[in-house]
């Protein structure tokens, strides 16, 4: 054991080459997750969090993606420079990834068995009946019924929801040390869901496996995460203990996520969009939906992360201010248009 984080992601840039120009997905994102510890991002849609899942397991199309910058370490290792053969050992060995689009994680031409066991083929030395049993035990687990018998089904024999808990079952059959989920319960009843996340948590505590969980329910969030870090627009706005995000939330996006909540007087989406991912805007690239921005959040580069409490950091100038004390936005307006008179 190290105090060295499992993985640490450090000022990660992964750029898209398209016919609209650079989509700069992630632009310099830095976290880390320690063993044993469940890092939830969060974000609204096309904020960088699958690309960001995609950067640490080396899985970016390139072309059209280019990781511009940054470096990944697993337990030490930089993954950004591992030669294919080693990465391809890492995966689905160390490493689980469940893909937020599964649909080519399971081969149709093999029942789903045969493919669990050349997962554990493929990095354990283990007999076919053990690696069988273990087949059965894990499809067990995420709540297949009769899963003895369905071990020798073809993919197609599964209706969705099954497959992707046979997707899920797949990154768990090596006891990974980290798991990436990306959004992987979004497609399951609330029960099934409820069984995958006690699944996860019962392995974690087992081995102490670390997790990066994509999801935009901030009720799972609030139920498996230790950690919280919140996307936008490919960068980190804030991030912080589970308590501090829900408690003590710093970043007006993140206040807007929370009050997006179920059972929270606001159910709307935040108004506004993200801004373009080809021509971000200068400064904090919220501002624009952002009731609290001043003319100092309109220039500039994203604001770094401040360290505002143990381990918790935002993204934004007015981190210091009481929020309530910010100037009304009309009246910040007004004032800039009578500074332009003047100049
Ligand atoms: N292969 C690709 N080519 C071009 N652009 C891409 C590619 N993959 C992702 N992007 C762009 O990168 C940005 C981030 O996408 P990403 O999938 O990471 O968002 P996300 O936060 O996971 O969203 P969601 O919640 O919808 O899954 C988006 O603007 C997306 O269009
Ligand atoms: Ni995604």
């Amino acid at each position: 054991m190290t105090d060295e984080p499992l993985l640490s992601i450090q000022d990660v840039q992964t750029y898209f080459h398209t016919d609209d120009g650079l989509v700069r997905a992630v632009d310099g994102v830095s976290f880390d997750v320690d063993r044993g510890e469940t890092v939830c991002v969060v974000g609204e849609s096309g904020s960088g969090k699958s690309v960001t899942c995609e950067t640490v397991t080396q899985l970016i199309p390139m072309p059209p993606g280019e990781i511009a910058g940054g470096e990944v370490y697993f337990d030490g290792v930089d993954m950004t420079a591992l030669p294919d053969d080693e990465l391809r050992e890492l995966r689905g060995g160390r490493i689980g990834h469940v893909f937020q689009n599964p649909q080519g994680a399971l081969n149709p031409v093999y029942t789903v068995g045969y493919q669990i066991r050349e997962a554990i083929d493929a990095h354990h030395d283990v007999s076919k009946a053990e690696a069988r049993q273990r087949a059965v035990d894990l499809l067990e687990a995420v709540g297949i019924p009769e899963a003895a018998t369905r071990v020798d089904d073809y993919p197609h024999e599964f209706s969705g929801g099954m497959k992707q808990r046979v997707v899920i079952a797949m990154a768990l059959v090596c006891e990974p040390d980290l798991l990436i989920a990306d959004e992987p319960t979004t497609a399951l009843d609330v029960t099934i869901e409820a069984q995958i996340l006690d699944l996860f948590r019962d392995l974690q505590d087992e081995y102490d496996m670390g997790i990066v969980f994509v999801t935009h329910d901030l009720g799972v969030v609030a139920e498996i995460a230790d950690t919280v870090v919140v996307m936008y627009a490919g960068k980190v706005m804030e991030s912080g203990s589970v308590e501090d995000i829900f408690e003590n939330p710093a970043h007006p996006y993140t206040k807007a996520l929370l009050e997006c909540l179920p059972g929270q007087s606001n159910l709307e989406p935040i108004p506004g969009s993200l801004p373009s991912t080809t021509d971000p805007p200068d400064g904090c690239r919220f501002h624009d939906r952002c009731e609290y921005a001043t003319e100092e959040c309109r220039v500039g580069e994203q604001p770094p992360l401040y360290e505002i409490g143990d381990e918790h950091q935002v993204s934004c100038i007015h981190w210091r201010d009481d929020i309530d004390e910010l100037p009304d936005p009309a009246e910040v307006h007004d004032a800039t248009v009578s500074l332009e008179g003047e100049l």
